[in-house]
């Protein structure tokens, strides 16, 4: 009943308009109380570690997984309700998207086509292949195709039919960085047609290409925000370290409790605190020799801090 009254609140103005999602498998609460609102037009970045609940909740906002409670609209439809209608409007690319191996992409699109009743056919399929660049490589067996003409092709198959919300599951994986950025360029043009994308990703240059960000752990959401805010919300105070010894020295901070964050890469030891103080005075004991600089702090420190407090956070719970 409370249920019903709160969806009167639900705005048609937002592609995506959920709230308090949960979902348990057996015992497993996999997402706990997932509320987003999304504007229309946006392209949004869905993160979190591995088995965070990111496909769960998308499946849930799609109407493929009904959710264990919580309520929410998609596109202004029901999610629990009006699943089908749902599942006309949007387009959901898979992580592990497949087509038949054994046939053109051509064929591959044309079956596509027929499933979603689009006519005429050739033309649908012959706008499709031109939009997504994929006109020259029509006649190739999808099977010979490599990673980013595979993602191009998927990418082809769940936009044929004009969603008004694209949902994608980790789309780039496996992908080669110059494919990637292809695909983001698709992504962007997407979204300025009008379409409204959600994407999940493990890459951080990836998120840095959203509009929003919404971080998962533990199938709650940390953090949401633009990346810039995020950064900030976080409030990692960040030193990086150069000079013979600085990658022998990450273990050391690592085991240091002043220290949120260590790591090495660019050549540099970084090193990240919510406590400046502490995070100096860790410098000042093991930091001796190397030439350090303070620096605006990454969106990957800052996640993998995060994602560092949670865990602390959750073996600290569970022991109490
Ligand atoms: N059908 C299912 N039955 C049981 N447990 C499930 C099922 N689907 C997901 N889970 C569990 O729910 C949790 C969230 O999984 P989910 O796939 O949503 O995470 P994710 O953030 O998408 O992970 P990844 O980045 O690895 O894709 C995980 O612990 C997973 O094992």
């Amino acid at each position: 009943m409370r249920e019903k009254a709160l969806q009167q609140n639900l705005s048609d103005d937002l592609a995506i308009d959920v709230c308090d999602l949960v979902k348990d498998f057996g015992s497993k609460r996999a997402v706990d109380k997932v509320s987003i609102q999304m504007p229309r037009g946006q392209v949004w970045g869905f993160l979190g570690p591995n088995g965070s609940g990111k496909t769960t909740t998308i499946r849930m906002i799609c109407g493929l997984l009904e959710p264990t409670s919580g309520y929410g609209n998609c596109l202004g439809l029901d999610i629990q309700k009006e699943a089908d209608a749902i599942k006309k409007a949007t387009g959901y690319m898979t992580q592990k998207f497949s087509f038949w191996e054994d046939m053109t992409i051509r064929e591959n699109l044309a079956f596509v086509a027929r499933l979603y009743q689009l006519h005429p056919i050739k033309q649908v399929v012959d706008e499709t292949l031109k939009t997504l660049g994929l006109f020259d490589r029509q006649h190739q067996l999808a099977g010979h195709l490599s990673g980013g003409w595979k993602q191009r092709l998927a990418l082809a198959a769940v936009t044929m039919h004009n969603p008004a919300l694209l949902l994608l599951d980790e789309p780039t994986a496996g992908v080669d960085p110059q494919a990637r950025r292809d695909f983001w360029d698709e992504i962007h043009r997407l979204a300025g047609s009008g379409m409204t994308v959600l994407v999940s990703t493990h890459y951080m240059d990836e998120a840095e290409r959203c509009d929003r960000i919404v971080y998962l752990s533990h199938g709650k959401i940390m953090v949401q925000g633009r990346v810039q805010e995020i950064v900030k919300e976080v409030g990692l105070v960040t030193f990086k370290a150069t000079g013979d010894g600085a990658r022998e020295r990450v273990e050391a901070f690592r085991r240091d409790d002043r220290v949120d964050y260590a790591s090495y890469f660019g050549a540099a030891l970084h090193i990240s605190a919510r406590d400046r103080q502490a995070l100096q005075a860790a410098i000042g004991e093991f930091g001796d020799g190397l030439q350090w600089q303070e620096i605006e702090t990454g969106l990957e420190d800052a996640f993998i801090a995060l994602s560092q407090m949670q865990h602390m956070q959750s073996n600290t719970s569970g022991k109490g």
